[in-house]
């Protein structure tokens, strides 16, 4: 009988644990590559990945390697989680390598310069690859300790959507396949810039109902803008939309709702984000799509206010007053106002 061949995660990270794990368990031989080859030893060792997902025990079959060239030549599947600001640095000297893989992007975020998302750098990196996109509502901590969860892969290969499926789908993880693959990425990177400004009412103490109008119209901001951009906005309703923004909004365990939490503390942006020593894609996520709403002429209202208050000085007693005295407007864009 052959070996069956491995299966990689790119990240060293606490989402890349969680999936290395996740795979491991349903009986795949896992690389894990990490780019400090100090954390691969002390992962090695101590069967737990102590600076990110402290208390989770490593699966046997996880093996945390840093040599990515070894890495990527023994697998096909490769699921990468490597924060957005580092994905195309990190890849492209390993362009080569990557061709001919099934990639599977589980970063959520957008590269400035272009308004990419990570799938699109992956196929300039690996032209010759296959890609896939891993979204949806997925702590990466309640996915390490086995939370009921649901994802969704999204890719227009059928194939390649199949095999995630039968690598990740488990008694805890149920994974969802999608066509629509700009829309599931999109809705992952945008929802953690809404991610912050819900921290940032949590930390105020505002009530119940601000929160359910912050989530509501965050949505509808959100999906407004990927129908610019040609999303179908059903995707929005799914699990990499409206599922993945309750999620990130709603919990302390998100990494933008913390850094929101602290800015609505009085920390500085600087500070919130240090005091977090993680990634929190919102805060680059909010700079590249203020930019890309006015070019768009896109209404984001949210957007433009957590802009205000992060890079322009603004209060957020200004944009609050802005936000709430602004024009009424319709409620959901979709249902035309005479149809009532
Ligand atoms: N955590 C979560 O709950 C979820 C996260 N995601 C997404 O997954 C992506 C990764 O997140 P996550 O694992 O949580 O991040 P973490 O902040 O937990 O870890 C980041 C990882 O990326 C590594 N890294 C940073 N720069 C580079 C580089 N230039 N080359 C190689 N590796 C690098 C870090 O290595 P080092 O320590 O050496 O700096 C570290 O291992 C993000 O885009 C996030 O949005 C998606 C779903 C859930
Ligand atoms: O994307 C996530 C959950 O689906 C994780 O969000 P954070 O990056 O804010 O922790």
């Amino acid at each position: 009988m052959t070996e069956q061949q491995p299966v990689a995660v790119l990240g060293g990270g606490s989402f890349g644990t969680a999936i290395a794990n996740l795979l491991a368990e349903n009986g795949q031989r896992v690389l894990q590559w990490m780019r400090d080859p100090e954390q691969a030893e002390a992962m090695r060792t101590q069967r737990e990945n102590p600076r990110y997902l402290k208390g989770v025990k490593l699966h046997p079959g996880v093996e945390p390697l840093n040599d990515l060239h070894a890495t990527l030549a023994a697998c096909e599947l490769v699921f990468v989680a490597i924060p957005s600001s580092a994905l195309r640095s990190a890849l492209q000297p390993f362009a080569a390598d990557l061709a001919g893989k099934l990639l599977i992007s589980t970063t959520k975020g957008i590269e400035a310069n272009g308004f990419k998302l990570m799938s699109q750098i992956l196929a300039e990196v690996a032209p010759q690859s296959r890609i896939g996109v891993l979204s949806g509502p997925n702590l990466a901590k309640e996915v390490a300790e086995h939370a009921l969860t649901a994802t969704v892969i999204a890719s227009e290969d059928e194939e390649l959507c199949e095999r995630v499926q039968q690598a990740l789908h488990g008694r805890t993880f149920r994974v969802y396949a999608s066509r629509d693959s700009f829309g599931v990425e999109l809705g992952g990177a945008l929802k953690n810039v809404y991610a912050i400004i819900a921290g940032m009412a949590a930390a105020m103490g505002m009530g119940e109902n601000t929160k359910s109008m912050l989530i509501t119209r965050a949505l509808a901001e959100m999906t407004r803008f990927a129908v610019k951009l040609g999303a179908n906005p059903m995707t929005f309703l799914g699990l990499a939309g409206v599922g993945d923004l309750i999620v990130t909004c709603t919990s302390p365990k998100s990494r933008n709702y913390q850094v929101g939490f602290a800015l609505g503390e009085g920390l500085s942006l600087e500070d919130a984000v240090a005091r977090l020593g993680e990634v929190a894609e919102g805060v680059n996520t909010l700079k590249v799509l203020k930019h890309k709403a006015e070019e768009m002429q896109v209404y984001m209202p949210l957007v433009a206010g957590l802009h205000a208050i992060l890079f322009e000085g603004r209060t957020l007693a200004q944009v609050i007053e802005a936000l709430m005295r602004a024009e009424p407007k319709t409620d959901v864009d979709f249902i035309p106002i005479s149809g009532f």
